[in-house]
């Protein structure tokens, strides 16, 4: 055995989506956002594109954020959808959080990868940063709202028509018990073909 599996085994298992109204005061440290995003950018790429970027807000750059957030959700959300709860929850949860990532699928030109391959490399990416930030007991919370897969999200974020926003990853200390979950047994997932 190379590595110790039962410790890798524990944080794949332990790794739990937490939500920013359960995050304590404690500010996320740069160190530790760094070495997230180092870890992300060791997932495999087709073709060593590493087509992933990172905004990373925190302090007053979620000022920048709030703003961005409040435009889209108002002007890409259809009149009967709009619920102004739901983007005060936003911003709360923005301001609840110190440290915020946004995961980016940024398109290399010329290239002969098919895009789902590229979107499928920066999820590897987002899972490493949520295993890493497990591995420091801190809770991940990546949201993917709607108003993101918009040609006016890419407008608004300074990015390529052909890039694609992947997610906004929430980072905090938990202010709960570490919250448990379960999943469908693997015979049930599972065909093997001998
Ligand atoms: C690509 C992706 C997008 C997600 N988007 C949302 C989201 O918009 N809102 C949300 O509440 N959770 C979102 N999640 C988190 C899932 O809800 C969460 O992973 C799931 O409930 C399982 O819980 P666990 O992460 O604690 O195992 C997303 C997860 C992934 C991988």
């Amino acid at each position: 055995m190379k590595y110790d599996l039962s410790e890798i085994n524990g944080v794949i298992r332990d790794r739990r989506t937490i939500y920013p109204e359960e995050y304590t005061d404690r500010i996320v440290q740069k160190e530790m956002v760094q070495q997230i995003i180092s870890n992300a950018t060791w997932a495999p790429t087709h073709g060593k594109t590493q087509p992933w970027r990172f905004k990373v807000y925190s302090g007053e750059g979620r000022l920048k954020l709030l703003e961005i957030v409040r435009k889209l959700y108002t002007d890409c959300t259809p009149a009967e959808d709009y619920n102004k709860h739901k983007l005060a929850r936003m911003e709360q949860r923005i301001e609840r959080t110190s440290v915020l990532i946004l995961l980016i699928m940024c398109r290399t030109e010329n290239t002969k990868i098919p895009k789902i391959e590229e979107i499928e490399a920066v999820a590897c990416a987002g899972q490493n940063m949520l295993l890493t930030a497990a591995a420091y007991g801190l809770g991940g919370y990546w949201s993917s709202p709607k108003y993101f897969y918009t040609p006016e999200a890419n407008a608004a974020f300074g990015l390529k028509d052909d890039d694609f926003i992947q997610g906004l990853i929430y980072l905090g200390y938990p202010s709960v018990d570490w919250p448990k979950s379960h999943r469908k047994p693997v015979e049930y997932v599972t065909e093997w073909i001998d």
